[in-house]
């Protein structure tokens, strides 16, 4: 027996983001899911006939955001470090160890059940494609543990036991113990391993030593680079082939050719993508830090990808469509280019782009036959209105692998 199939019809603006298709927005549109993947897309006075039929009034129509950068493991709360710094005290990676210990303090079920609340909040807000990292374990068992529960949970799980070394550690020696015990303890629950490359977290050397390990291991690669500061961040992710690296403020311009570099062969949806550039703004904005160059970046022909980096440190919120806002509004990017970003620039950040489009491996980040049914309608009639009215609720209904997740 085949699916059940479900008709949202009356989509006043649909941005597919699939830039294969003749028009990546399409005007007065309808979408057809069956189970968990598109079956059809085109104007709704085409439309077949389905076993539901949802009538969106007009309102817009995007692919679910693709968060691709979130701490979401963790328990305690930093706010009095967010109010020091807006007093003027600067961030420093330090603060990861307030963190860590609060975190190894909590119970799996109290883990387990800040995280499903925090990825409840996401989805609520329209991610439908949510990615995580471990990091504030910092020990063999603490990481995995982490590891572990966020498998449960996320798409997509990042180690990052290279996240800061711990207090009393030896720099080199802690990074021996991530490239083999940890790495070998996380390594059934996770797809992806970063490192934070930047003064007071890993060297070059040590990041280096980080990602080979992991490559080594099977896994694909991240990096936190050039946040705080210049450094081989950038560099050393696009000399890996990482599939992103991650705040990218202090860019030189060898930086930005480098990246650009990684894109020269690619043609969308064609060969292996390049780095992409995950831009954080919300990051940038708690952390009083220059908001990342995302405009600079693209027109030198680097993809980039917006994402919230929701984490209790520098930028604890999940709100994807704020950080669409302030891309728009402060960042100098176009509403599509920002809606592309943090969708399918997401999607191309975690490989997720493209996919056999058979069950389990679908696509998601943008919307065409045979990808997952990952929608969100806005309670507005375009997509224009996440930047002309930020801060409004205007997340509609959100649908994930066809599923509803959000009335
Ligand atoms: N930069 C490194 N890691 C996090 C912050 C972690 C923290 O301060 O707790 C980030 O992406 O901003
Ligand atoms: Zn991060």
């Amino acid at each position: 027996m085949s699916p059940a199939t479900i008709l949202v019809t009356n989509i006043g603006e649909l941005s597919t983001q699939d830039h294969s298709a003749d028009a990546p927005v399409l005007q007065d549109a309808a979408i057809v899911f069956e189970g968990e993947r598109i079956s059809w897309i085109g104007p709704a006075r085409n439309a077949p006939a389905a076993d539901e039929v949802i009538d969106a009034g007009g309102r817009a129509g995007l692919p679910g955001w693709v968060d691709s950068h979130t701490h979401l493991v963790f328990a305690g709360d930093r706010s009095a470090e967010f109010e020091a710094r807006m007093a003027g005290k600067a961030y420093e990676a330090g603060g990861i160890a307030v963190t860590t210990e609060a975190t190894r303090a909590a119970s799996d079920y109290d883990l387990t059940r800040l995280l499903l609340a925090r990825a409840a909040e996401a989805a609520a807000g329209g991610t439908t494609y949510l990615e995580t990292k471990t990091g504030y374990g910092l020990n063999v068992e603490e990481e995995r543990r982490h590891a572990r529960i966020a498998s449960t949970v996320a798409d997509a799980v990042t180690f990052l036991g290279a996240h800061l070394v711990p207090d009393g550690a030896d720099a080199d020696e802690y990074t021996d113990l991530v490239c083999t015990d940890m790495l070998a303890a996380v390594r059934p629950y996770v797809q992806w391993a970063d490192v934070f490359c930047e003064k007071g977290a890993f060297t070059e050397g040590q990041s280096r030593r980080v990602l080979q390990a992991a490559a080594d291991a099977g896994l694909g690669l991240r990096v936190h680079g050039n946040q705080l500061g210049p450094g081989a961040g950038v560099q050393l992710a696009a000399e890996f082939g990482a599939a992103s690296v991650d705040h990218v403020n202090h860019l030189s311009d060898d930086d930005v050719a480098a990246l650009a570099d990684t894109w020269s062969g690619w043609d969308a949806g064609a060969g292996v993508p390049g780095t992409v550039a995950t831009c954080l703004p919300a990051c940038d904005l708690s952390t009083r830090a220059p908001l990342a160059p995302a405009r600079r970046l693209l027109d030198a022909g680097v993809q980039v990808a917006l994402a919230s980096n929701c984490n209790p440190g520098t930028s604890f919120t999940s709100s994807m469509a704020f950080c669409v806002a302030t891309a728009v509004l402060q960042m100098g990017l176009t509403v599509q280019e920002a809606v592309r970003a943090a969708t399918y620039g997401g999607a191309l950040a975690l490989r997720v782009h493209t996919g056999e489009d058979r069950d389990g491996v679908r696509a998601v980040g943008s919307l065409a036959v045979g990808h997952r049914a990952d929608l969100q309608l806005l309670n507005a009639p375009s997509a224009a209105h996440l930047a002309y009215r930020p801060g409004m609720p205007l997340t509609g209904m959100v649908f994930k692998a066809g599923v509803p997740v959000r009335r």
